[in-house]
């Protein structure tokens, strides 16, 4: 099998995405969150959306919800959807769905041990993952920024 095939012919595992997005009184959208990827998974360290791949049978949003308290001991109210990109990395073939999330409770609690921060554009933690990039970008449309999304 050639290189292309065998990439074109993965079938895509479902992944919900959640951007935490922080709005002011007058609903406009500030800064996002972003975490990093634990130890011991693929592209350790880099920085992402929280979220995690789809279990049989759950939605977008149902899978939302449960990586979020897993992984943050949070509690989201409503997963607005974004934008859907697949990408593909070496380990998967990925379909992220992104979903847009402005109410949650309870405390953050880096369950796996991993690292969190408040980001606006440009965002200054490093490394980005890639398949995070465009949510960079997708931003910067809505915003009007113009320039570098992230550093290297
Ligand atoms: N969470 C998240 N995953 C992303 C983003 N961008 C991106 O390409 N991915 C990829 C990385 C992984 O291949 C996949 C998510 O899988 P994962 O390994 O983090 O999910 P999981 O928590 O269900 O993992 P596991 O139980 O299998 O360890 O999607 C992003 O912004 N957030």
């Amino acid at each position: 099998m050639t290189n292309e095939t065998m990439t074109t012919d993965r079938v895509p595992v479902d992944v919900a995405v959640g951007v935490l997005v922080k709005r002011d009184a007058d609903g406009r959208e500030g800064d996002f969150l972003l975490t990093s990827r634990p130890e011991g998974k693929v592209y350790a360290g880099y920085w992402e959306y929280p979220g995690g791949k789809l279990e049989a049978g759950e939605s977008v949003e149902q899978a939302l919800r449960r990586e979020l308290q897993e992984e943050l001991g949070i509690t989201i109210g409503a997963a607005h959807p974004w934008k859907v990109e697949v990408m593909d990395y070496p380990h998967a073939r990925v379909r992220l769905h992104f979903c847009k999330v402005y109410d949650w409770q309870g405390e953050f609690e880096m369950r796996e041990a991993q690292q969190m921060a408040w980001q606006g554009l440009p965002v200054t933690v490093r490394p980005v993952l890639p398949g995070t990039i465009p949510v960079l970008d997708w931003f910067a449309a809505e915003r009007g920024f113009q320039g570098a999304t992230h550093r290297g």
